[in-house]
């Protein structure tokens, strides 16, 4: 059986991400608009209505814009944009979060992706914070790193032309847009900090939660817990500090489907350091979509990945 699927957005960072690991599938068949029609609405809703599934590659107001559109049509989304993520009409689209979630995707009509930051931090916090071994009301702080393609087709521009060459550090102003998902679906009762950075390289990410509170010996504990939490999945890994050298590398997950995620520290001193490493294009992005349309077509949800 062939599923048809529509990118909206298909020659943008993501949509073009979607599109490669897609196109070798025969058990898929990409609706495609070419370059004069991809913005035009009618063409658009035509192809929407074609496809079994439609996925949103686009800024977060054209996707805004798009689902209005599409109301009442039943069509079948993902949204990979910042807009829907905290919004109770949608399924969150991490199915590794919870049990019971990728029955919701499975069955869902409007399933968001999460963001790549918060898919570190929720992936490395949900659990702990669920089985009370990290209080919701903890005051948290989070720092990332991120290659410039985070930043989309403007800021790969920006970098591939020399524009800038630098790492810089951002949304220090603690308004960053993926704080809301972080704070709702980790379930904290309290606002995180949040300092992401961009680095000069393209792709790849490493998300890290600071524990300074944590007594000598209960880094043991957090790792049991995560590694209990993720048992079993095919892309989430729970890693001890020695898989790593001496420097652990963002990129070294980037064409992958893979998020690790390891509790690094002293056991004698106490304090650490949680990890989560992988591709902002992967399972931060283009490979989580690919997975959550997998699941919602009824397949093997590693197809393709
Ligand atoms: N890059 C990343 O690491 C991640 C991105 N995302 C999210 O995915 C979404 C897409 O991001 P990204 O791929 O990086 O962005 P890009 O800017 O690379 O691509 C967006 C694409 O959408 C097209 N577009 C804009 N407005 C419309 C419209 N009204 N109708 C049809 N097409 C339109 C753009 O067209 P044109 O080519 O003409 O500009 C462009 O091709 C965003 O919401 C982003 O936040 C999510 C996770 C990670
Ligand atoms: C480096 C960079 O700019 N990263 C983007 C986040 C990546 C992204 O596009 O996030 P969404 O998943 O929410 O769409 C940012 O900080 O806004």
């Amino acid at each position: 059986m062939t599923h048809k699927v529509f990118i909206d957005g298909e020659v943008g960072t993501t949509g073009l991400q979607i599109r490669a690991r897609l196109e070798g599938r025969d058990d898929i068949r990409l609706v495609t608009l070419g370059e004069a029609e991809r913005k035009d609405t009618g063409a658009r809703l035509a192809a929407f209505a074609e496809a079994d599934v439609g996925i949103l590659c686009l800024p977060d107001a054209a996707a805004v814009e798009i689902v209005a559109q599409l109301a009442g049509t039943g069509t079948r989304l993902i949204d990979a944009s910042t807009a829907h993520r905290v919004d109770p009409d949608w399924v969150f689209g991490f199915p590794e979060m919870d049990s019971g979630l990728r029955d919701r995707i499975a069955s869902g009509q409007f399933v968001s992706n999460p963001g790549c930051y918060s898919t570190g931090a929720i992936a490395l916090l949900h659990p702990l914070v669920k089985r009370g071994l990290i209080a919701a009301e903890t005051p948290l702080a989070i720092n990332a790193i991120s290659g410039y393609s985070g930043g989309g087709k403007a800021m790969i521009a920006e970098f591939q032309s020399g524009q800038t060459d630098g790492p810089f550090v951002y949304a220090t102003d603690q308004r960053h847009k993926h704080l809301p998902e972080i704070i709702a679906h980790v379930g904290l009762s309290r606002r995180p900090v949040f300092v992401p950075s961009v680095g000069p390289y393209e792709q790849g990410m490493i998300v890290q939660v600071p524990l300074p509170f944590l007594e000598p010996g209960e880094s043991a504990g957090l790792h049991a817990a995560l590694a209990e939490h993720y048992a079993g999945s095919a892309f989430v890994s729970v890693v001890k500090p020695d898989h790593y050298g001496a420097r652990i590398d963002p990129r070294r997950l980037n064409d992958t489907n893979r998020l690790e995620l390891s509790v690094h520290g002293n056991p004698d001193t106490g304090g650490a350091v949680l990890i989560a490493l992988l591709d902002n294009l992967g399972k931060g992005a283009s490979g989580a979509a690919v997975q959550n349309l997998n699941i919602m077509l009824g397949l093997d949800e590693t197809l393709g990945l």
